[in-house]
């Protein structure tokens, strides 16, 4: 899949990785929906704020959804070593800034990223403790209907989404736990009881 092609990876972290979770799904699948509803009521949950080289969409904002950056500095971010794991998806780069995980870590906090299937995979190689949480959707056609309907991308980046959707469902078996996104409510109790939050 040319969409989405394992880029980069720097070496093992020496912290306690246990608390650390991993959700990955194919996009549209609701994942940022349900860490936002889970947040609401667990704000000790540390969520990562991944650096991208794509576009805002509207609302998003500098530092809090991503960092956003252009190719340059993402470059500069990958040389110095500064990111955990970093991946090209349907066009744009990604990456997991490294420090801000590992201060989190090493305080015993709970720390989420919410990451594509090459990053996930990155990271079970790196800090193997992680647990890796696949999001599915209930059904394909649900899954066009919510990334369609989602209405923030033109219909040529939504069929390079979908084509990487087909890849990220077929590795399904490779993550720890499946949790399936019928509801909202019910699978952001799943993620914190797996999580061991109460
Ligand atoms: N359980 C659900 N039932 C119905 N709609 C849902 C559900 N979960 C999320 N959605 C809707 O699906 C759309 C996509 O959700 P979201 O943006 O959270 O996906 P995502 O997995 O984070 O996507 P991406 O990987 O592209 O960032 C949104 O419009 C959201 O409101
Ligand atoms: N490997 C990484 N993947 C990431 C990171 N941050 C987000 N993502 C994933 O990218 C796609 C597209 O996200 P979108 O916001 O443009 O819809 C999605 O699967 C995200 O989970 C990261 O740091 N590394």
């Amino acid at each position: 899949m040319s969409s989405a092609v394992p880029r980069g990876e720097t070496p093992a972290p020496p912290v306690g990785t246990s608390r650390l979770t991993v959700l990955s799904g194919p996009s549209g699948v609701g994942k940022s929906t349900v860490v936002a509803h889970m947040r609401k009521a667990h704000p000790e949950v540390w969520l990562s704020v991944s650096a991208t080289t794509r576009r805002p969409r509207p609302g998003e904002r500098h530092g809090v959804q991503y960092f956003f950056v252009d190719d340059e500095e993402f470059d500069k971010l990958v040389a110095n070593g500064e990111l955990l794991e970093w991946a090209e998806f349907a066009g744009n780069r990604y990456g997991t800034p490294r420090q801000a995980v590992l201060e989190h870590l090493e305080r015993g906090e709970p720390v989420l990223l919410e990451i594509d299937l090459q990053g996930a995979r990155l990271v079970r190689e790196s800090m193997p403790d992680a647990r890796l949480v696949f999001l599915a959707p209930p059904s394909w056609e649900e899954l066009v209907r919510r990334l369609t309907g989602r209405g923030t991308e033109p219909p040529e980046v939504i069929e390079r989404r979908l084509e990487a959707a087909r890849t990220e469902l077929a590795a399904e078996a490779e993550f720890d736990t499946t949790l399936v996104n019928t509801s909202v409510e019910a699978v952001s109790a799943e993620l914190l009881a797996l999580m061991r939050i109460d």
